[in-house]
């Protein structure tokens, strides 16, 4: 079912926007298609999972929307700009401005103090720290009495919401997060996931989330299901188990 998070790409639709993948395919050296012309538009707000068996092309898909990597072919726009005219520099830039990440490893710098971590893309942008903005997302991730603290001194999820604070203090157009809770356990990762979909809902903020996880992807608002390159569904209104079966029946196929 197409959803209005996911319709096809038409240019007036374009300023709702953030993420649009039109007709993008990308081949590896060696001759792998790990992206087989898609299209996807990512919209303002949406909490977006995009899930499917390993090697169908969920990190390739990230990495391209994301400006981390250049499509073969096709055109990736992030908040209305073209990324594929950009030199290497310049996407860089534009990554540091517009995107935020959120990766399973948290990837905190251990010798610095949480609250360090989580100011530290306004530091490498040379912007100054809005403190009440700091001070609210400290609170909404739970961490207000920990940000003296190393991250070693955290528990993994208390790490990973350190993460989400850090991906969402420079305002990005779009955060994603790759497999976020694949280092936590059951009742930690629901935690993780709650924290997104608050975010999103309570801040608008976009939210592309890259899982092989059925239990995980049902947490998005919108589920699109890759296999060999392709999106092959698109769900709305996500049901764990319904994504579960999906996948098992996809791996008969
Ligand atoms: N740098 C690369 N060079 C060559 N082939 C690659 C490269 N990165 C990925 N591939 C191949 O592209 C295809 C898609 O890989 P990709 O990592 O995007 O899939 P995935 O769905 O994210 O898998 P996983 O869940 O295992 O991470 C796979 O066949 C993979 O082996």
């Amino acid at each position: 079912m197409s959803s209005p998070a996911l319709a096809p790409v038409p240019p007036e639709a374009a300023r709702d926007a953030v993420i649009t993948l039109d007709h993008v395919s990308k081949t590896y050296e060696g001759g792998v298609h790990a992206l087989d012309d898609v299209s996807l538009t990512v919209e303002r707000g949406s909490f977006l999972a995009v899930m499917g068996p390993s090697g169908s092309g969920k990190s390739t898909l990230m990495h391209c929307a994301a400006a981390l990597d250049v499509p073969t072919s096709g055109t990736v726009l992030i908040d209305g700009r073209d990324t594929r005219s950009l030199n290497e520099t310049k996407r860089t830039e534009m990554r540091r401005d517009l995107v935020g990440f959120v990766f399973q490893a948290y990837n905190l710098v251990p010798s610095l103090s949480v609250a360090d971590n989580i100011t530290l893309p306004l530091r490498l942008a040379g912007r100054e720290a809005d403190p009440a903005w700091v001070d609210s997302l400290v609170e909404r991730v739970g961490l207000a009495g920990r940000v003296d603290h190393r991250p070693a001194e955290l528990s993994g999820g208390q790490q990973q919401r350190a993460a989400i604070a850090r991906a969402l203090v420079t305002r990005p157009s779009v955060v994603f997060a790759d497999e976020p809770t694949g280092a936590l356990d059951l009742r930690t990762a629901r935690g993780v996931l709650k924290l997104f979909r608050e975010v999103a809902e309570d801040l608008g903020q976009t939210i592309v989330m890259v899982t092989h996880d059925p239990a995980v992807a049902a947490q998005a608002d919108t589920v699109v299901v890759m296999a060999d390159g392709h999106i092959v569904q698109t769900v709305t209104e996500p049901d764990a188990a319904d994504l579960a079966n999906r996948l098992i029946s996809m791996s008969e196929d």
